[in-house]
C-alpha cells in the first residue's frame, strides 16, 4: 500500500507575477508502507522545497499529493493542523526539542496535545524508550544529554503517535560521526520494529546508506533511483557512484566513513 503518492508535483516561486525560480518540476514519487526512502541532490536541487510540500508547509503550483489517502492541500487550516499532528512525524537537523521540558515531556508532547489518556501514553512511551535506549534519560533536561541522545528523543517524539509518514531533514547534519551512526541505527531499528515509513532528505552518503531506496533529484526533477541490496557498505559505494554522476556539492567529510 502506498503511504505517499505525489504526482506531477511542481513548484514555481514567483513574485508579482514574475517567475523567480522553478524549484520542482513534474515530480512523481510513491512511498510504500514500511519503506525507508532517502532523497539526495545537489545544493539548490529542490530537496527542501519537496519536503515542505510533503509536510504541507507550502502548496504545489502543479500536481497533487496524497498521504494515507488524504490530500493535505484540500484540508481546512484546523484539519491540516490535526493532519500534521496525526499523520506526520518530523525530525529536524537541530532537534527542535523544547528546553523547558524534560526529555520525556518532549517525547510525549504530540500525545498530550491530542488529549491521549495517561495510561496509553505510558504504553506507547515505554517500549520506544527501551528500543531507543532512553529509559534512564527520560527525566533529564535537554541540556543534560548529548546531540545524538537529543536526536533519538526527537525520533521517539516523531514516532509516538504512530504517524503514517516520518519526514526527516538532515537529521545527522549537526552530529559527529559516532552519534550519526547511533541515530541512523536507531531510525533503522524503528523502521524495522514499528514498520515506520520514513522519507529522509540528506546530503550525507553515510546516513543515506541506511535507506532501502534513494531518489536523486537534480534541477527540480527526479534524476535517478537506486535500491539497496543486503549489504550497507556496498550500498554506500553505490551512493557515491550515483553522486559522482549527479555532480554538485556534497558533504565530502562523510565520504570516508562507510
Ligand atoms: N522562497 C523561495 N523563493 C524563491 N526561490 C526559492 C525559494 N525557496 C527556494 N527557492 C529556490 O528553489 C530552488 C530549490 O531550493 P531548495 O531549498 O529546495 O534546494 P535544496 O536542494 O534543499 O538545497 P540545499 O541542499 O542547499 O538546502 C533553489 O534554486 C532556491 O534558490
Amino acid at each position: 500500500m502506498s503511504v505517499l503518492k505525489a504526482q506531477g508535483l511542481g513548484k514555481i516561486f514567483s513574485s508579482k507575477g514574475n517567475v523567480i525560480c522553478t524549484a520542482l518540476n513534474d515530480i512523481d514519487l510513491q512511498v510504500e508502507a514500511g519503506e525507508f526512502v532517502g532523497v539526495m541532490g545537489p545544493s539548490g536541487s529542490g530537496k527542501t522545497t519537496l519536503l515542505n510540500l510533503l509536510a504541507a508547509m507550502d502548496r504545489p503550483t502543479s500536481g497533487h499529493i496524497e498521504i494515507n489517502g488524504m490530500n493535505p492541500n484540500k484540508l481546512s487550516d484546523k484539519k491540516l493542523a490535526l493532519f500534521r499532528r496525526r499523520e506526520l512525524g518530523f525530525v529536524f537537523q537541530d532537534f527542535n526539542l523544547l528546553d523547558s521540558l524534560s526529555i520525556k515531556e518532549n517525547i510525549i508532547l504530540p500525545l498530550v496535545l491530542d488529549g491521549t489518556a495517561p495510561r496509553l501514553i505510558e504504553e506507547r512511551l515505554n517500549p520506544l524508550a527501551e528500543w531507543l535506549q532512553m529509559t534512564n534519560l527520560l527525566n533529564k533536561r535537554t541540556y543534560e544529554v548529548s546531540g545524538g541522545q537529543k536526536q533519538r528523543a526527537a525520533i521517539a517524539r516523531a514516532l509516538i503517535n504512530e504517524p503514517s509518514l516520518v519526514l526527516a531533514d538532515e537529521l545527522t547534519g549537526s552530529l559527529d560521526s559516532k552519534s550519526a551512526k547511533d541515530v541512523m541505527e536507531s531510525l533503522q531499528e524503528m523502521n524495522v520494529r514499528l514498520k515506520a515509513t520514513v522519507l529522509m532528505v540528506t546530503h550525507d552518503p553515510f546516513s543515506a546508506s541506511y535507506c532501502q531506496r534513494i531518489v536523486f533529484i537534480k534541477d527540480g526533477r527526479i534524476f535517478s533511483e537506486i535500491r539497496r541490496g543486503s549489504n550497507r557498505q556496498a550500498f554506500f559505494q553505490q551512493i557515491l557512484d550515483a553522486l559522482s554522476v549527479l555532480g554538485g556539492n556534497f558533504n565530502d567529510a562523510s565520504f570516508a566513513r562507510a
